[in-house]
């Protein structure tokens, strides 16, 4: 079973149900539970401020409830807050640390929080939000670079109401395509603030909103920094009191496999034995060794958090105990929704503005893309607006975008996407390729085809041709291909949020099955990209799954049996290395050049990207002849090498 995701889409569940899923607890619950008493407290320091200010006072006042330490709990004793120090890392590498700025869910309820209760910033942002329709009709791409070109300059009302929608991010990058930047828009609300006498004559500039936006900023820092303080000296108390743990006896473990300890029980259990972990010889238990505590550990998170056996311990292999945590709380959090913007047919400011004119909250993805949004929220089903239908962008995961980015196929080539449906990446390589050249989109699966074809044809690609071939035989179909994609069947333990079967729904069998089949895969794409291409010779190799069978032990397969390539930089600007060794087995150094992508410290699926360069069409057998490989060992014999 395990915890369940919550889609920071979706609508909110009603709090009872929100609390408990599947009746276990889950984190936000234990989130709620730890902000409960900085809520009660700043209802009071609100209610002072109120008092206060119509009192005449004007200076911000220690809040009296802070001032006599943290609320105390029912037993009229210090407790430990709900949430632990993993957990709180979870917390904040959730956040995109390579480039987006969302807020987690709990922030942005902390921000909500922090509100003040005045009403005033609500009543502009409503009014704002209210003029959203009219300020963007109309406002067609000529206007639009117009203002863009006349940086701050704008004096119309439309000018005007248009900075007010935008996101800041939004509008300095005016690109719509991957290359190319119009640049233009208006840099800051100070320059807007030179010309808003519109604004002034509701009695509100956008100064004054920049102003009180600040000083609200700065109060709400200073709240944050007071609730982290109790938080911490909170736990600095029951650090002191805390008393050693004792792992259960083996009876006990007998006894639970019947009854199981409810959640929170077990969670606290998993933070125990974590804080043993990491500071073993103080506090480990002199008759335990280090694997009963991993043994205990595992059990615990197998049953908290619902993976099978086999795939925690793929999985705990990968990382330390606290960043496994931190993996696993990240999988219990869907990732945010994104879109790209299919650059055949719309540029994304002008998809921005008009899907904001539709109420969606959204934001550019980061900076290393210009073609990604991410989507907050929407009063709309973002795969049902008109924009989608048009077929000016397509809903795709962030990660989903890195492989393409990686490949970057050029206009006129010919490029093999080897298992395409249904074509987020096709789709992407025939936007950048601006409708030239060919894109080869085969997928082993009809069914999955179809999905394929209907988006090919949403996005108004045309130079894809659809097949349906086992990859594996590739190379005796068609090659001479510029540029090779290969993302790979794969297990998807990178995309646990979105499908949580991959929990418990593969094996030991089902990792050996895949893994041959990338492996065989991996060859064939390799096999059917021309070395001699002027413009490419390159392969992409991906999947969305962050074990290293699936993702470093191919790749050094395909350089061991394929020597005429080699890895090359992958372009991507963030994402950590590769391994170059693992438990013991040493991979070819050049595997630090490939990348891997992780929920909890990206905030995207985890992904895993892997370059290659092809340097000749033909390597050098053992028995001194030269092969051209076709994929699975199918070797066409050439000519011997001359005698020297
Ligand atoms: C990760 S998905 C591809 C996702 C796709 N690249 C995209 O971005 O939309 C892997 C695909 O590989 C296909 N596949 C599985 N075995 C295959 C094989 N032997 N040859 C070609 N495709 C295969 C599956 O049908 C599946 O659609």
């Amino acid at each position: 079973m395990g915890r369940r995701s919550k889609n920071k889409q979706d609508v909110p569940l009603p709090l009872e149900l929100d609390q408990k899923i599947d009746g276990k607890v889950t984190k936000r619950l234990n989130d709620r539970l730890k902000y409960e008493a900085i809520r009660t407290r700043k209802q009071q320091e609100s209610a002072q401020r109120a008092t206060a200010q119509r009192a005449g006072g004007n200076a911000r006042q220690k809040p009296a409830a802070n001032a006599a330490g943290p609320a105390p709990s029912t037993n009229g004793k210090r407790k430990a807050p709900a949430v632990s120090k993993p957990q709180k890392k979870a917390k904040a590498a959730a956040k995109p640390a390579a480039e987006s700025e969302n807020e987690s869910e709990s922030d942005v309820e902390m921000a909500a929080l922090d509100a003040p209760d005045d009403g005033w910033d609500k009543a502009v942002l409503e009014s704002d939000s209210e003029g959203d329709a009219d300020s963007f009709d109309g406002l067609d791409s000529d206007d639009e670079e117009a203002a863009a070109s006349s940086e701050g300059a704008g004096d119309s009302d439309a000018e005007d109401e248009e900075v007010k929608q935008m996101p800041l991010s939004l509008l300095g990058d005016d690109s719509g395509s991957d290359d190319s930047d119009a640049g233009g828009g208006m840099e800051s609300y100070d320059e807007l603030d030179t010309d808003s006498d519109g604004d002034e004559e509701d009695g509100v500039t956008f100064r004054d909103m920049e102003k009180r936006s600040r000083r609200l900023d700065a109060a709400r820092e200073e709240d944050e920094e007071l609730a982290r303080m109790e938080l911490d000296e909170a736990e600095e108390v029951v650090e002191g009191e805390r008393e050693l743990f004792e792992l259960p006896s083996a009876e006990q473990v007998e006894v639970e496999k019947d009854a199981p300890l409810d959640l929170s029980q077990v969670q606290l259990r998993i933070q125990e034995v974590i804080r043993v972990l990491n500071n073993f010889a103080q506090l480990r238990d002199e008759d335990k060794s280090r694997n009963d505590y991993m043994d205990q550990l595992k059990r615990d998170m197998c049953f908290y958090y619902g993976y099978n056996d086999f795939l925690m311990d793929k999985l705990l292999q990968l990382f330390t105990v606290s960043e496994a945590v931190e993996f696993f709380e990240a999988n219990e959090v869907a990732r945010p929704v994104t879109v790209r913007t299919n650059t055949l047919k719309a540029r994304r400011r002008e998809l921005a503005q008009a899907l904001i004119n539709r109420g969606v909250n959204l934001d550019p993805i980061g900076k290393w893309t210009k073609v990604g949004l991410t989507v907050f929220d929407s009063p709309v089903p973002i795969g049902a607006t008109p924009e989608y239908m048009a077929g000016q962008y397509m809903i795709q995961a962030a990660a989903s975008f890195l492989p393409v980015v990686s490949l970057a196929p050029q206009e006129n080539e010919k490029v093999l996407d080897m298992s395409a449906a249904p074509g987020g990446k096709t789709t992407y390589c025939a936007a950048l390729m601006k409708n030239t050249g060919l894109v080869v989109a085969n997928d082993a699966s009809r069914e999955r085809s179809r999905a394929l074809v209907a988006n090919i044809h949403r996005l108004g690609v045309s130079n894809a041709l659809v097949c349906n071939y086992d990859g594996r035989e590739f190379p005796k179909v068609m090659g001479g291909f510029d540029r090779v994609l290969l993302d790979a069947p794969c297990s998807g333990t990178g995309v646990i949020s979105k499908d949580a079967s991959v929990k418990t729904n593969k094996g030991p069998e089902d990792f050996e099955m895949l893994t041959r089949l990338q492996k065989e895969l991996i060859l064939s794409a390799i096999d059917s990209v021309n070395a001699d291409s002027p413009t490419g010779g390159y392969i992409v190799y991906s999947t969305c799954s962050v074990t290293v069978d699936e993702d470093e032990a191919v790749v050094d397969y395909a350089l061991s049996k394929r020597p005429n390539v080699k890895l090359v930089n992958t372009e991507l600007e963030f994402g950590r290395p590769g391994f170059t060794s693992f438990r013991g087995k040493s991979f070819h150094n050049s595997l630090s050049l490939t990348r891997r992508f992780y929920p909890h410290t990206h905030n995207m699926d985890g992904f895993f990207v892997a370059k290659f360069k092809k340097l000749s069409n033909k390597i050098q057998a053992a028995d001194n002849t030269f092969v051209v490989p076709t994929g699975c060992g199918v070797k066409i014999k050439q000519k011997k090498k001359r005698a020297q």
